[in-house]
């Protein structure tokens, strides 16, 4: 993305979620994004992943420029190329895990077969709960569910909002192993968006956001510590 920049709502009002952001995220890599409440980070993610356009400024998925795109092709876009790992935006409702996990591949016309879904679930660890719908599993469950989505249908790059934020310690290493393993295994890309240094150090990058623009870059291997010691220096630096 170049130059991008957000500004919701006018006049008075207004509010600049991203300042003229210039960044990249290399396909294969794994990359979070960190920085204090209100920084951008969500605003960063939607912008990328298609889901909300930026005020100005371009944004290429692969060589697409997002801004030539209309809704229609958006959405077939995102439908085809992006998955997603949203707290707030994840399964439907009315459908089993097993309906879930096969849905996006149904809507792009190519339905995986059952052992696919089988298959995406068992990796997940959730092979004996394809039938349950969402308001039937934990919420650690329904987020993987909603990873192992993200698996079957083996899109270019993965959107992630705090996928851990309300999953226990054990949970979410298994949730964040399970993005580390698309990156490696699958050559996936993953952006996740994450308060908490021990999720970020399953990154190859971290990009520290403030005030809607990318103010530092890390890059791992990290631990949990070197990343929160990192943050701490910067905080401390004079503007
Ligand atoms: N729809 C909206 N209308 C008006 N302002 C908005 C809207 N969405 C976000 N903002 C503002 O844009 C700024 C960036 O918001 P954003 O959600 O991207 O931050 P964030 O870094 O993800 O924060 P948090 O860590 O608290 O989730 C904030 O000041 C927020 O209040």
């Amino acid at each position: 993305m170049w130059s991008v920049s957000k500004v919701y709502g006018s006049g008075a009002q207004s509010v600049t979620a991203l300042n003229n952001m210039t960044t990249s995220f290399r396909a294969g890599t794994f990359t979070a994004v960190m920085g204090p409440s209100g920084s951008g980070k969500s605003t960063l993610l939607h912008c990328a992943a298609g889901l909300d356009r930026p005020t100005s400024g371009k944004i290429l998925v692969g060589d697409v420029d997002l801004s030539t795109l209309d809704e229609t092709q958006l959405t077939l876009l995102r439908r085809d190329r992006i998955g997603f790992v949203f707290q707030s935006f994840n399964l439907v409702s009315a459908l089993t895990a097993e309906q879930n996990v096969a849905l996006p591949g149904r809507l792009a016309g190519k339905a995986p077969s059952r052992e696919q879904v089988n298959a995406a679930l068992a990796e997940v660890g959730l092979a004996r709960r394809g039938g349950h719908r969402p308001s039937e599993l934990s919420g650690g469950e329904q987020q993987r569910v909603a990873v192992a989505r993200a698996l079957i249908s083996r899109p270019a790059a993965v959107f992630a909002d705090e996928p851990t934020g309300a999953l226990d310690t054990k949970t979410s290493r298994d949730v964040l192993a399970l993005l580390r393993n698309i990156v490696d295994r699958h050559q996936q890309t993953v952006i996740m968006v994450t308060h908490d240094p021990s999720a970020a150090a399953y990154a190859d990058r971290v990009l520290l956001m403030a005030d809607g623009r990318v103010t530092d870059e890390l890059y791992g291997p990290f631990t949990a510590e070197s990343i929160a010691t990192a943050m701490a220096n910067r905080q401390e630096q004079p503007c």
